[in-house]
């Protein structure tokens, strides 16, 4: 598998997720944002957690106006794979990859912690190697995690069997428990809690390992 983790000014994950991609097994190149096209050939690229552009204006706002976020929409557009990781996840919902937004946490306050996690969608590239329903634990790291949307965007969500982790005990308000969600072709996935910061056993959890195992093996040649 090939992957390409991009970084804006202010990300602060990029790194981790490229050495989780690697450890996996992936070929990983770093991607700048100021670049306008992405590296031929790749499977998937991860938009990692952090602070870009200082969360000015909205977190990931900026970001997704910068000259990469055309070539990775064009990218999702054809089919491609897209990981966006916390503030990576505020970008992909800025670009419109995915719907919703995510607001400020109901108590106004940064939370950093390890929280519960239901694996809700199990049939997609990114969940494929944990079991349906099963409960992992992962940190999150963030102020703005509330996820929001209309009704009618919940409802079909729900449908669709879209929403992949929703929260045991809901940390920052979220609408229905919403801790991660995938895009229609379930090829985009964006969630606020950081798999690669539960990767091996010094991270105190390794639940997040199997989301870059499961990658790997949707990528691996028949
Ligand atoms: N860890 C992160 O990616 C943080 C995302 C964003 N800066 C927030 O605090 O909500």
């Amino acid at each position: 598998m090939k992957a390409a983790v991009i970084t804006f000014p202010g990300s602060n994950c990029d790194r981790d997720l490229a050495v989780a991609f690697e450890q996996a097994g992936a070929q990983v190149t770093r991607v700048w944002h100021k670049d306008t096209s992405l590296p031929d050939g790749i499977d998937i690229v991860g938009i990692p957690g952090g602070f870009s552009f200082g969360d000015y204006l909205r977190c990931g706002a900026i970001a997704a106006r910068s000259p990469i976020a055309q070539a990775v929409t064009g990218f999702a557009e054809r089919g491609g794979h897209v990981l966006g990781i916390c503030n990576g996840f505020q970008v992909l919902l800025e670009m419109g990859l995915l719907p919703g937004a995510l607001l400020r946490n109901a108590k106004l306050k940064y939370i950093c912690k390890p929280v519960g996690l239901r694996v809700e969608a199990s049939d997609t590239p990114f969940t494929a190697a944990y079991e349906q329903g099963a409960t992992i634990t992962l940190p999150i790291a963030h102020h703005d995690g509330n996820y929001t949307a209309d009704p009618e965007t919940i409802a079909q969500l729900n449908a669709e069997g879209r929403v992949a982790f929703r929260y045991a005990d809901n940390p920052n308000g979220s609408m229905n428990d919403i801790a991660g969600i995938v895009s229609a072709n379930r090829r985009v996935l964006g969630m606020m809690p950081h798999p690669e910061r539960a990767f091996a056993p010094i991270h105190g959890s390794t639940d997040g390992r199997r989301m870059f195992d499961g990658l790997i093996g949707a990528f691996a040649p028949a």
